[in-house]
């Protein structure tokens, strides 16, 4: 990021002959609370302040008197073509700064601008989000084999699809250990920026790599990584997408003993989807369900959210391993942490004598299920950083970690962005859950999916209660259509399942729905109704009053027995006319 893309432009300055008064002016009229000061030549040669202005005029000096005596000398300025790219740079800045906003001169020395030191710190901290998000996308979401290293060698980062690739690549692992072969230096030197041919445990792999930069110095490289015999291995991920598509079509035909195996009950197939933007959402997880990266799944309550990951998970390749769902509004940090990571033999009174495995290692393999991720208490959103960062556990009262293998899906109804910006969620914590993200729509905004569902629904609970209900009534339709569903597809699932449990004929009518949904439709219409009503009797009343006053040319005591009214009656009635 460079200088002149932080500062403020600024027009004015001052002459060391410029006057007290002058500087009010300036300050008067801008919201600076420093101004720079320039020679002859236009170059700056130092900062009057508000606090010397201030200082000055308490002492009395008066505004008359020039400047020269008192601006600051050996200031810190800033050149516009200056990169600061990190926050130890701004902070040393800040340290030898004696003023809140520090001035930024072009080539030849002369003020230009001003750079707000909170403003520098906020730009930079939105600079660094956005970096470390692309990052991070690139290595968990880019299809090829990128790793990172430090300036010795040491990996610093393995992108995801390499990791599935070859399981046995580890973060701290030296770079030279796991590519026989390899001249590292030439690389990191930026020597040379020739493909080297080498080896990757038995594999023959073309490496490009590149030194990466950071305020000027190298401080890591950058390797991309492929397999020599590129075309076959993309026919061989061909080959591989076809039996994955096919071992799918197999899983589904035996769902209920999955669901037994697994501790699930939906595959993407009960995800019911017409209209364009809930199609996106059912590919969006199907394409989920081919990595193992963590999903974050966004949306109102009832919208699908747990239907979603139990699908993603069904869909992967972890299916036959358990799927374990934790309800975060429901735990509380201390009790958690043992669910979550278990405890060892003795690691409290009353424990088991060999230990208990907390929910991570049951999932192990499979996946662990956030549900309102946002309400998980502060502290256990440390330990679940932790796991995300070293993808190891250890028990409660452990000496030792355990590695484990399991994808992490969470969902969410509020806002966790703005939660971390309010100090609730931890920000790096948020990074690392939203890697792949899908924001469910509420049902409002795909009315077009209505009849469907309602016909899935139908289905789904004349089976469980044993009916042959056909489907709804064309009025109960046009009101399912037009109610704004605030609890989404959940709410008009229990309408449904009520609705068919008490039904006697072919349709659900719509006076079945003795449902909240109704009740609130209900209740709405008669509140316009009796607003509209009051509404008409107040225009009414205004009318005849002022048709009375006409007529006895206003006298209120005639006009009041004209109308039948008392006196005072009347001019409360005026009264509250003219405050309406
Ligand atoms: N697209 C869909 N097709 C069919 N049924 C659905 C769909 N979306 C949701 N449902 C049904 O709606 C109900 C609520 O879904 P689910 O529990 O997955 O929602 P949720 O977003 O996790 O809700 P909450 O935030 O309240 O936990 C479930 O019974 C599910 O079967």
């Amino acid at each position: 990021m460079k200088a002149k893309e932080i500062m403020v432009p600024i027009n004015v300055s001052l002459k060391p002959d410029s006057t007290m008064k002058d500087a009010l002016l300036v300050f008067r009229s801008t919201r600076l609370t420093g101004v720079s000061v320039h020679n002859q030549d236009g170059r700056l040669i130092g900062m009057f302040t508000r606090d010397i202005l201030d200082d000055c005029l308490l002492k009395g000096t008066s505004l008359e008197t020039c400047i020269q005596k008192y601006y600051l000398r050996d200031i810190m300025c800033i050149r516009e073509d200056l990169t600061i790219n990190n926050l130890a740079d701004i902070i040393s800045w800040l340290r030898s700064s004696r003023i809140e906003q520090t001035p930024v001169i072009d080539i030849n020395g002369r003020p230009v601008g001003i750079i707000n030191h909170t403003d520098a710190i906020n730009q930079l901290l939105d600079h660094i989000r956005f970096t470390y998000k692309e990052i991070a996308d690139i290595f968990q979401k880019t299809p090829c084999g990128l790793v990172a290293t430090d300036v010795q060698g040491k990996i610093t980062l393995v992108s995801v699809y390499l990791k599935q690739t070859f399981p046995d690549i580890r973060v701290g692992q030296q770079i030279k250990e796991l590519l026989a072969g390899l001249s590292f230096d030439k690389i990191i030197n930026g020597v040379s920026c020739e493909p080297q041919k080498v080896k990757l445990f038995s594999t023959n792999v073309i490496v490009n790599g590149l030194p990466m930069l950071q305020g000027g110095r190298i401080n890591g490289a950058i390797l991309l990584l492929q397999e020599t015999a590129a075309i076959s291995a993309s026919i061989h991920s061909k080959k591989e997408d076809n039996r994955q598509e096919l071992s799918l079509v197999n899983k589904i035909t035996d769902n209920n003993q999955l669901f037994k195996q697994n501790g699930t009950k939906y595959t993407i197939d009960c995800f019911i989807s017409q209209s364009p933007c809930m199609v996106k959402i059912k590919s969006q997880a199907l394409q989920a369900a081919k990595s193992s990266s963590t999903v974050l799944i966004c949306g109102e309550s009832g919208v699908g959210k747990e239907l979603l990951a139990q699908s993603i998970h069904n869909a992967s390749n972890r299916y036959k391993r358990p799927f374990i769902k934790v309800d975060c509004t429901a735990i509380s940090a201390g009790i958690a942490e043992i669910e979550l990571f278990g405890y060892e033999g003795g690691a409290f009174t009353g424990a088991l004598k060999h230990g208990k495995p907390g929910q991570f290692e049951l999932a192990d393999g499979g996946t662990i299920f956030f549900d309102e991720i946002g309400s998980m208490p502060w502290s256990l959103q440390g330990r679940l950083l932790r796991v995300l960062q070293e993808k190891e556990i250890e028990r409660v009262g452990g000496i030792t970690t355990k590695k484990i293998d399991v994808r992490i899906i969470a969902a969410t109804n509020q806002d966790l962005y703005k939660l971390t910006l309010e100090g609730r969620f931890r920000k790096e914590l948020y990074y690392r859950l939203n890697v792949l993200d899908i924001t469910i729509p509420p049902l409002r905004k795909h009315i077009k999916d209505i009849p469907l569902l309602v016909n899935h629904l139908v289905d789904k609970y004349n089976k469980k209660y044993g009916k042959q209900i056909k489907g709804v009534s064309d009025d109960t339709m046009v009101f399912f259509k037009t109610y704004q569903w605030p609890g989404n597809i959940g709410e008009l699932e229990n309408v449904i399942e009520r609705a068919i449990a008490g039904c006697h004929l072919d349709l659900i009518q719509i006076d079945l729905l003795g449902t909240t949904a109704w009740e609130q439709n209900k209740r709405l219409e008669h509140i316009i109704l009796a607003e509209s009503t009051k509404e008409m009797a107040r225009e009414a009343q205004k009318k005849a009053i002022a048709n009375a006053l006409k007529i006895t040319k206003g006298n209120k005591s005639r006009a009041a027995k004209l109308l039948g009214i008392s006196r005072t009656t009347l001019y409360d009635k005026l009264k509250t006319q003219i405050t309406m």
